[in-house]
């Protein structure tokens, strides 16, 4: 097999593009019936399979994982930048090797991804993400930043007399309490699905027209999707507006708004109402 792309965006497709391919076989070989069993080989496998590609041709940067020991710990910057080689690098790849890891284990559903996101220290946006892929290996497609999507999406349809109603991503496991109240609001129905990296790979096809999350997540549920959403042009923030951060020494990343652009200060003025 030869060399992968030199180019980081390039690269992060193939990476996600062949963890993706082994997951798939792992779903192929061990079936459904121990779900447990299937998730938890899915995380291990395709975190082993990205961390030894990225230690074979990216040696010299650091690596933020969802599947490393202590990844979600918050450390204190000053104290600990000598022990936690990220807090210094210049470059970080920033991985969720499996996202929607429950979906996974379920036959049949197509909502769960593998995310591979590049975040360096002289990049010229406040999330200081430069590259990234969302693979979606049910759905037989990487989302990159190599070749960013069309925006507006292709499928978003021209807004109907009296307004169109605004299709809401949310998680179907873990929605946001005020959502439906937020909603009914602005006139959207939900759409419940699994996968951050799946929702925001939905509001760049325009499957759905925005995606909002809160209560928890982590760096890597979102970067990935986020480098992609952003190079296609889509607005993407924290809930109350301000910018999404990567590569931060405290890896919590807890709620985001990502939409279309016309979108979001509408979005915004009613997660204001409805967060709080
Ligand atoms: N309240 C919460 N706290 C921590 N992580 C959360 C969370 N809600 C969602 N997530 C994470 O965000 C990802 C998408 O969630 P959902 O499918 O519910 O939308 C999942 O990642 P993983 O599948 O990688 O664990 C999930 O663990
Ligand atoms: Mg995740």
């Amino acid at each position: 097999m030869g060399s992968p792309p030199m180019i980081d965006g390039a690269f992060a497709r193939w990476l996600a593009a062949r963890a993706g391919q082994a997951l798939l076989g792992l779903r192929a070989e061990m079936g459904f019936a121990d779900a447990g069993a299937l998730r938890s080989a899915g995380d291990k496998v395709s975190h082993d399979l990205i961390r030894t590609e990225l230690a074979k041709w990216r040696p010299d940067d650091a690596v933020l994982s969802e599947e490393d020991e202590g990844s979600r710990l918050a450390w204190a910057a000053e104290v600990n930048a000598e022990a936690v080689s990220r807090l210094t690098a210049d470059r970080v790849w920033i991985i969720d090797p499996l996202d929607g890891t429950r979906e996974f284990s379920e036959e049949g559903r197509s909502d769960w991804a593998v995310h591979v996101a590049l975040w360096s220290r002289t990049a010229p946006t406040p999330h200081g993400l430069v590259g990234g892929a969302v693979g979606l290996p049910a759905q037989q497609r990487v989302l990159g930043t190599d070749y960013p999507p069309a925006y507006p999406p292709a499928t978003v349809q021209a807004a109907a007399p009296g307004g169109r109603t605004i299709r809401l991503a949310a998680s179907r496991s873990r929605p946001p309490v005020f959502l439906t109240d937020l909603a009914e609001d602005v006139g959207a129905h939900l759409v419940p699905m699994g996968s951050a990296g799946a929702k925001i790979a939905a509001v760049v096809t325009g499957e759905v027209d925005a995606y909002i999350h809160a209560g928890g997540q982590y760096e890597w549920d979102s970067a990935a999707p986020v480098a992609v959403a952003t190079a296609t042009g889509l607005h993407a923030s924290r809930i109350d507006g301000s910018a999404l951060r990567y590569n931060e020494a405290d890896p919590r990343l807890p709620d985001l708004l990502v939409c279309r652009k016309d979108l979001a200060s509408r979005l915004l003025a009613a997660l204001q109402r409805h967060s709080g």
